[in-house]
C-alpha cells in the first residue's frame, strides 16, 4: 500500500525527470562548492597564518568569495527549477481531480457534502503546494550537503567523523517517533477543515440562512461553528507542538557536537598530530553537516504529514463514476423532430435506499412515440422524476434498458443525449450571473435575437425588459433575486435555445400561475412543433391536453390513456382528477 502510494507520488515526477535532473546537478554542484570552503580555512589556518603569507591569505579569501557567489547563483536556479515542478505538478493534480468530479455520477453528490469536495481540490492541494514546490528540492539540498560533508569531513580525519556519528540514531529515532504522530495529526486535521467548511458552506448558503432564521437556530448554529473551530484548533495546536519539541532536543544534542570534537582530539588523537586548522575546518563542517541535518528531519516530517493529503487527493482519483461513458459511442442521427423514447421493462433502486418500500422504479415498460405529448402523474414519490432521471442517464437503470431512437443510452456519449434529451426541474440551477450569460450557457453563440425569441416562448421576455438592466441584469446567488416563477421560465428559455427534440418539464411548471403556464405551453407547441414533449406534474391542467398520460403508483406505471378515457373510467387518475376539482 506505501509501496504503491511512493510508485504513485514517483509517477507523477516523472514527466519533469529533466527540471529534476537539473535540480540534482545544481545542488550537487552547490554542495562540492560549498565544502571547499573548510579546506580553504584550513590553509588559511595551517599555512598562510604561521607561515605569515598574505598573498596566500587574500587568494584564499577570494576563494571563500568565489565559493559563496557561486552556491548563491547555483541555489537561484535550483529554487527556480523546483517552483516550475511545484507548480506544474500541483496544476496538473487540481485539474485532475476536478476533471474526475466531473465526469462522477449524481450519486456521489447526493451522498457528499459540497463543503468536503471543496477542501480536496483547494485545501488539500494547496496543501501539497510546500512540499511540491520546496520540500523535494531542499530534501536533495540537504541530503547532498550531509553527504559532501561526511565525504569532507572523513577526508580531513575520519576518527572524528566517528565520533560525530553517534547523533545519527538519535536523529533517527526522534524523526521516526515525531513523523508517525505529525502524519496522523495531518489526517485528523484536513478532516476537521473539511468538516468545518462543510458546515460553513451549508449553514451559510441562502437556504441555510433561511433555514437557521426561520427556526430561530442562528445562535445554535454559531455555537456548533465554535466547536468546529475548537476541534480545529486543538489539532493545530497538537500540530505545532510535535514539531516543537523534536528541534529543541535535536539543538541541544548538536550543541554540544563540537565539544566531542575537542575532547576528543585532545585526550584521544593528540598522539597522531591532529592540527588546529583541522580541529576548527572539522567543527565547520560539522556545523555545515547539522544545519541540513535538522532540516533533513523536519523536511522528513513534512513528507511525511504530506503523504495523508496525497492518500486524500489519490482517494478522489481513484473514484469510479457509476453511469460510465461508453468506450466508444454511437451516433444518433441529426434531428429537430421528435425522438422515440422506449422504456423497456426497466427497474431501478437508489443504493442510498436501503428501504422497505425501496424508492426507485420497478419494471416500467412505457413506449414514447417521437413527437408525442406525453403526460406523468401520480401521488408523491412515485417514481416520476425517477424516470426523468434515466431518460436523461444521471442514474442507469439496474434491469431493463432506456432507448432513444432504438439506441441504448448508455451507448450515447453525455454531449450527444445532451444535445437531444433537455430537462427543466422545478427548482432549477441558475448562476450568479446576468440573464444573458445563464442563457447562453445552453448555447453560448446564441445572439440578442434568439435570447428574446427563448425568452418569449417561455413568456419571460417582457418581464426582463422591465429591468433596469435588461438581459444584463445579474440574477443573484442561485437566481434568488428572482421568484421562482421568473427562475422556473428562465431555465425553460435557456432550454429552448439548446433546443433539443426531446423536452421533459420535470414539475418544470409548477410555480407558475395556471393561465401563465397554459401561455407558456401553447407558445411551446407552436413555436417547436414536431418535439417530444415529457410533462411531469402533480397539477393536472398542464397535462391534461397530453397525447397519453401514465399514472404512476409506487414505482410503476398503472394506468395510461388520454384524459377523456383515463377519466372516464374508475382508477387512480380519476381519483386525482376528483381531488383536484374539490381544491380551490
Ligand atoms: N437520491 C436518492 N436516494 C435515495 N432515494 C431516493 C433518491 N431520490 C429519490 N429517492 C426515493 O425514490 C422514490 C421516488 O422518487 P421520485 O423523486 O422519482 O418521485 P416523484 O414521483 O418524482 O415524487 P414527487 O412528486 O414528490 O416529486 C421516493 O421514495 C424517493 O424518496
Amino acid at each position: 500500500m506505501a509501496n504503491l502510494r511512493s510508485k504513485r507520488i514517483a509517477g507523477l515526477f516523472r514527466p519533469h525527470w529533466k527540471r529534476l535532473v537539473l535540480i540534482g546537478a545544481t545542488v550537487a554542484g552547490a554542495s562540492a562548492v560549498t565544502i571547499t570552503n573548510p579546506f580553504l580555512l584550513r590553509e588559511i589556518l595551517d599555512t598562510a597564518i604561521p607561515g605569515q603569507r598574505p598573498g596566500l591569505i587574500s587568494l584564499l579569501a577570494l576563494g571563500m568569495i568565489a565559493v559563496a557567489v557561486a552556491s548563491a547563483l547555483l541555489a537561484v536556479v535550483q529554487a527556480t527549477a523546483s517552483a516550475v515542478v511545484g507548480q506544474r505538478l500541483m496544476h496538473s493534480l487540481r485539474v485532475a481531480v476536478y476533471a474526475n468530479m466531473q465526469r462522477l455520477s449524481l450519486d456521489f453528490y447526493t451522498r457528499t457534502k459540497a463543503g468536503e469536495i471543496q477542501t480536496r481540490i483547494a485545501g488539500d492541494i494547496t496543501g501539497l503546494q510546500s512540499v511540491l514546490t520546496t520540500t523535494a528540492g531542499q530534501l536533495i539540498t540537504a541530503i547532498s550537503s550531509i553527504v559532501a560533508s561526511l565525504v569532507a569531513m572523513v577526508v580531513l580525519d575520519w576518527r572524528l567523523t566517528l565520533v560525530s556519528l553517534v547523533i545519527v540514531p538519535v536523529f533517527v529515532w526522534i524523526g521516526r517517533r515525531v513523523g508517525r504522530v505529525r502524519q496522523n495529526l495531518a489526517g485528523v486535521k484536513q478532516q476537521r477543515v473539511s468538516a468545518m467548511s462543510s458546515f460553513v458552506g451549508e449553514s451559510l448558503s441562502i437556504s441555510g440562512i433561511i433555514l437557521g432564521k426561520s427556526f430561530g437556530r442562528t445562535q445554535d448554529m454559531t455555537k456548533q461553528f465554535t466547536e468546529l473551530s475548537d476541534d480545529l484548533a486543538q489539532t493545530e495546536f497538537k500540530a505545532a507542538l510535535a514539531g516543537r519539541w523534536h528541534s529543541a532536543s535535536f539543538q541541544m544534542v548538536t550543541a554540544s557536537l563540537p565539544i566531542l570534537i575537542y575532547w576528543s582530539a585532545i585526550f584521544t588523537f593528540t598522539g597522531d598530530g591532529v592540527s588546529v586548522g583541522t580541529i576548527v575546518a572539522f567543527t565547520a563542517l560539522q556545523t555545515q553537516l547539522v544545519w541540513p541535518a535538522n532540516s533533513l528531519l523536519r523536511l522528513i516530517l513534512e513528507a511525511r504529514s504530506s503523504l495523508a493529503l496525497f492518500d486524500r487527493v489519490f482517494d478522489y482519483l481513484d473514484l469510479v463514476p457509476s453511469v460510465a461513458e461508453p468506450r466508444s459511442p454511437r451516433d444518433l442521427p441529426r434531428s429537430r423532430a421528435g425522438r422515440r423514447i422506449e422504456f423497456r421493462d426497466v427497474s431501478f433502486t437508489y443504493s442510498s435506499a436501503e428501504r422497505t418500500s425501496g424508492g426507485g422504479v420497478h419494471r416500467v415498460s412505457v413506449d414514447i412515440v417521437p413527437g408525442s405529448k406525453v403526460g406523468f402523474v401520480g401521488e408523491t414519490g412515485s417514481g416520476k422524476s425517477t424516470l426523468a432521471m434515466l431518460m436523461t442517464r444521471l442514474y442507469d437503470p439496474s434491469e431493463g434498458q432506456v432507448l432513444l431512437d432504438g439506441v441504448d443510452v448508455r451507448e450515447l456519449s453525455r454531449e450527444t443525449l445532451a444535445d437531444a434529451v433537455g430537462i427543466v426541474t422545478q427548482d432549477p440551477y441558475l448562476l450568479h450571473a446576468s440573464i444573458a450569460e445563464n442563457l447562453r450557457f445552453a448555447r453560448p453563440d446564441a445572439t440578442q435575437e434568439q435570447l428574446e425569441w427563448a425568452c418569449q416562448m417561455a413568456q419571460i421576455h417582457e418581464f426582463i425588459t422591465e429591468l433596469p438592466d435588461g438581459y444584463d441584469s445579474v440574477v443573484g446567488e442561485r437566481g434568488y433575486q428572482l421568484s421562482g416563477g421568473e427562475r422556473q421560465r428562465l431555465s425553460i428559455a435557456r432550454l429552448l435555445l439548446k433546443d433539443p427534440s426531446v423536452i421533459i418539464f420535470d414539475e418544470a411548471t409548477s410555480a407558475l400561475d395556471t393561465l401563465t403556464e397554459t401561455r407558456l405551453l401553447a407558445a411551446l407547441e407552436a413555436g417547436l412543433p414536431g418535439r417530444t414533449m415529457v410533462i411531469i406534474a402533480h397539477r393536472l391542467a398542464a397535462i391534461r391536453r397530453a397525447d397519453v398520460i401514465h399514472v404512476m403508483s409506487q414505482g410503476q406505471v398503472v394506468e395510461s390513456g388520454d384524459h377523456g378515457q383515463l377519466a372516464g373510467q374508475v382508477g387512480e387518475y380519476a381519483g386525482l382528477l376528483a381531488a383536484s376539482a374539490i381544491r380551490p
